[in-house]
Parts: C-alpha cells; sequence; structure tokens
C-alpha cells in the first residue's frame, strides 16, 4: 500500500483509487486562460495581518518544505477579496520542478513558473482546521509564482537558509519571528475561483486568491530547494522535485480577476 506521492507508482494519475475526490468537478490546480477570466470590479482588495511572532517551525514533510504557524486563535489572519470573515493563517508551502522551467501547479496562459508558493488559511467559523475542510468556504490559499530573475527577492532568504537543517523527510527547525507578507508582490491583483486541495485528499474546500505578480528568485535559490530530499536520513538519496500536480479539468468554473 504506497503513500501518496509523485512518482509513477503513486503520482496524480492514482490518486483517485484512495482519494475518490481527486476526480471531482471542482479540482486544483486548473490551466488559467486570460481569455476566459471574468474581471469582477466588485472584487474586494484582500489584506494580510501576520504577527510575526505566530510562526513556529520549518518541515521538511518528504512532499514539501512547509512554515507551520500558531493558528490556536485570530492571530495571523487573511480578510477581503473574494472572502467573508477573517480566515487564519496555518501553514504556507511551496511546490518546484527539477528546472527552471516548469514547477508551478497552476498555469497561467501557457506558462510554467519555477515554483508556486502557497499560504494555507482556514475560517474559524468551521471551529478546526479538519472541520473547514469540509466546507465549500473552509479554506482559502493564496498562491505566489516564482519567477528565476536577475533581482531575486530577499525576503526567500530566509526559508532558503533553513533548508540545510531539513535536508531529509521528518527533519524540523524552529522559524520564528517571520512575517510571511514580505513575501508579497508590490501589485494586489489577483485571479480567484473555486477549487480543492492539489494533494490528497483533494477536498474542494478552496477559494484559491492568486497573486498576477510573480516575485523573483535566483536560479541558486531554486537549485537550494531542490537539494531537499523525499528520503529519511540514512535512506538512498531521492531529491524532493516535482512536487506538482498537472492542472485538472475546469469543468465550467469562471475565473475572475480583480483587474482589467
Ligand atoms: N497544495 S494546497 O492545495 O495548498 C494544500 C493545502 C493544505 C494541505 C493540507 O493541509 N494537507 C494536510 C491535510 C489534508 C487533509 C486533512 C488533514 C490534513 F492535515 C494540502 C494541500
Ligand atoms: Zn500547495
Amino acid at each position: 500500500q504506497s503513500v501518496w506521492g509523485y512518482d509513477s507508482d503513486n503520482g496524480p494519475e492514482r490518486w483517485h483509487e484512495n482519494y475518490p475526490m481527486a476526480k471531482g468537478d471542482k479540482q486544483s490546480p486548473i490551466e488559467i486562460n486570460s481569455k476566459d477570466v471574468q474581471h469582477d470590479p466588485s472584487l474586494a482588495t484582500w489584506h494580510a495581518s501576520y504577527d510575526p511572532g505566530a510562526a513556529k517551525t520549518i518541515l521538511n514533510n518528504g512532499r514539501t518544505c512547509r512554515v507551520v504557524f500558531d493558528d490556536t486563535f485570530d492571530r495571523s489572519v487573511l480578510r477581503g477579496g473574494p472572502l467573508t470573515g477573517a480566515y487564519r493563517l496555518r501553514q504556507l508551502h511551496l511546490h518546484w520542478g527539477s528546472s527552471d522551467d516548469h514547477g508551478s501547479e497552476h498555469v497561467i496562459d501557457g506558462v510554467k513558473y519555477a515554483a508556486e508558493l502557497h499560504m494555507v488559511h482556514w475560517n474559524p467559523k468551521h471551529g478546526n482546521f479538519a472541520g473547514a475542510l469540509k466546507q465549500p468556504d473552509g479554506v482559502a490559499v493564496v498562491g505566489i509564482f516564482l519567477k528565476v530573475g536577475k533581482t531575486p527577492k530577499p525576503e526567500m532568504k530566509r526559508i532558503l537558509e533553513e533548508i540545510d537543517n531539513i535536508k531529509t523527510k521528518g527533519k524540523e527547525a524552529p522559524f520564528q519571528h517571520f512575517d510571511p507578507s514580505i513575501l508579497f508582490p508590490k501589485s494586489r491583483d489577483y485571479w480567484t475561483y473555486h477549487g480543492s486541495f492539489t494533494t490528497p485528499p483533494c477536498e474542494e474546500c478552496i477559494t484559491w486568491i492568486l497573486l498576477r505578480e510573480p516575485i523573483e528568485v535566483s536560479s541558486d535559490q531554486m537549485a537550494k530547494l531542490r537539494s531537499l530530499s523525499k528520503n529519511s536520513e540514512n535512506e538512498p538519496l531521492n531529491p524532493l522535485v516535482d512536487n506538482w500536480r498537472p492542472p485538472q479539468p475546469v469543468k465550467g468554473r469562471i475565473v475572475k480577476a480583480s483587474f482589467k
């Protein structure tokens, strides 16, 4: 019974065998084509008010690099945009490729970015995270695209500096005094649509807020991310790369844009 992953024997094409939601009508990620997007002038701007003290640890779970935050009260919240109420920041993580020309989960007008960063928030009106993922308005994920360029964003440095301490699966390190809003690009422009977790159990509980403006990282920074391993210590080396799900059927869903 192989646990799900991104390899040929346990990858996205087989997730539905253990997680039937993977074949649902509102799956993520999707390909976004600007010609099909509807500008919605009623969409509000979104606002994040994060407490740097809420950051706790950074870990390698063998599938991604994840920063975990204290979400036991309304300490770091996202509001506005397409959302009603304040959603609590729980964790952020990334998806990336084996080379700079691919790695993002969402694809924009045919463009695959080198990586995609997800900031995961949940709606406290549903009591806890497990309850929220059973609700269509339970979870909100801000997606930020990472593009390889010459003027890398210094803010990514903090996360990448920790990589050496969490090289193998199961490794965790303290990660404190970190305000993830420093990772946001200048523009607040976003696309939004209703979808799912891009990993099992693929619950369709996510309001996606995808930022139009990518942030820049260097090729060396991407190489650093690719130096993470899927394997535990003392196991054969298995590089943690290509941990992205390909685009799923849009099935008539409308993607809205906050911008013209
Ligand atoms: N890539 S993404 O769409 O942003 C995404 C966000 C969160 C999760 C998550 O919390 N998984 C753990 C989990 C899932 C279901 C139930 C309990 C869990 F802990 C997975 C994928
Ligand atoms: Zn993700």
